[in-house]
């Protein structure tokens, strides 16, 4: 059953997740639940105290410590040195290891050497190129989640392996369509795991969005129709549908995804309308083969990075984005509501090649 929250009401989400108002502020939801997993908007207190940081504070510090990890490897390589093939090799060995893969990294130290060679060539420098190279990367992956007025019902299904940031990343975008105006209805399809319908209705009373619920251990791809023929009876813009994680290897975890796609059909032959892939950074280069396997049973239509905040590896994304050119929606820095963010390619590039 839907919760009965009324979801019309964009003042009071802007009261609780709004722009502009304390981190602090966020409000504390009637039903705290006792798994501490599913207290999607808490801050640190220094954070919570402050003034609130900018989303350009967010990503640079998020990104700090794959920014670092680059950084350090480049002063080392570059600092009071000419620039010669030893030198160049190192910084490959350098990109690499950031995880930005193989066909950037070629073109960041090709770039870096056109016409330096013998040269003094100083860190900032080849900070500024790795930022360029990087946002030409992502530029043509850069794409904002539209959603389209006239399915009503949007339906967004989202999937992932467990623990990627499912969940909180359906708290996080309801508060955002909620916050444009939006009617946003949820269906709890992580069936598996009693904390995780728990966490969804907290995020959903956050934002105002009922939560379409089943008991758990009920069958994901049910839930989904009802949800579906629910949302459209109320007339909502976006239905969001949370799944279960599954490992990319389970087969037949993989077989469930299908059937919840194959079983949405039947109440919008168009649905799902956006398939998106939450991909934990931290994974680094397993995040691969999560795109390729989820992408043929699922159709992924876009990726949303989360934890890029926990990991020196967030260049992962930059491998990501070359291999597969799938659109990259949002990227997340952090567990709180306003810690997911559009991705916007020259930001991210600036912020891991460590510019301010
Ligand atoms: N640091 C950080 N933590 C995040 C981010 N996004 C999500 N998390 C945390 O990651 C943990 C797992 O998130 P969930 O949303 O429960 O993940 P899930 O994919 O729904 O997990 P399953 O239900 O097991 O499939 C939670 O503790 C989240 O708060 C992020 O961008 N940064």
């Amino acid at each position: 059953m839907a919760s009965s929250d009324d979801d019309r009401k964009p003042g009071l989400l802007s009261r609780l997740f709004g722009r502009g108002t304390q981190a602090g502020e966020a409000g504390t939801p009637e039903a705290a639940p006792a798994d501490a997993a599913a207290e999607p908007a808490a801050k640190p207190d220094a954070e919570a105290a402050g003034p609130r940081l900018t989303w350009w504070r967010r990503l640079r510090e998020g990104l700090s410590r794959s920014s670092s990890a680059l950084g350090t490897g480049i002063t080392d390589l570059f600092t009071k040195r000419k620039l010669d093939q030893d030198t160049l090799d190192g910084l490959e060995d350098v990109l690499v290891q950031a995880d930005l893969g193989i066909d950037v990294a070629t073109r960041i130290v090709e770039a870096v050497g056109r016409n330096r060679v013998g040269k003094d060539i100083a860190p900032e420098e080849v900070k500024a190129i790795l930022a360029r190279e990087v946002e030409r990367a992502l530029v043509p992956v850069a794409t904002p989640l539209v959603l389209d007025e006239a399915r009503k019902p949007f339906v967004i299904l989202m999937v992932g392996v467990n623990g990627a940031g499912k969940t909180t990343t359906i708290g996080k975008l309801a508060a955002k369509f909620r916050a444009d105006g939006r009617s946003v209805m949820l269906a709890a399809g992580d069936t598996f795991r009693a904390a995780a319908i728990d966490q969804l209705r907290v995020w959903g009373e956050r934002a105002g969005a009922p939560v379409v619920t089943r008991p758990q251990g009920s069958d994901a791809a049910s839930l989904a129709y009802d949800a579906l023929t629910q949302a459209r009876q109320e007339g909502r813009d976006v239905l969001l549908i949370d799944t279960a994680g599954r490992l990319q290897n389970r087969n037949e975890l993989m077989a469930e995804l299908e059937k919840v796609v194959r079983v949405i059909r039947k109440v919008d032959a168009s649905a799902p309308h956006a398939v998106l892939l939450v991909l934990d950074a931290t994974v680094g280069q397993n995040a691969i083969s999560q795109v390729e396997i989820f992408g043929k049973v699922a159709g992924i239509t876009g990726l949303v990075m989360t934890k890029l905040d926990g990991t020196a590896r967030g260049g992962i994304l930059v491998a990501l984005a070359a291999r597969f050119g799938l659109p990259i929606h949002f990227i997340g820095v952090g567990e709180g509501v306003d810690d997911l963010e559009p991705f916007a390619a020259a930001d991210f590039a600036r912020a891991i090649a460590g510019l301010d």
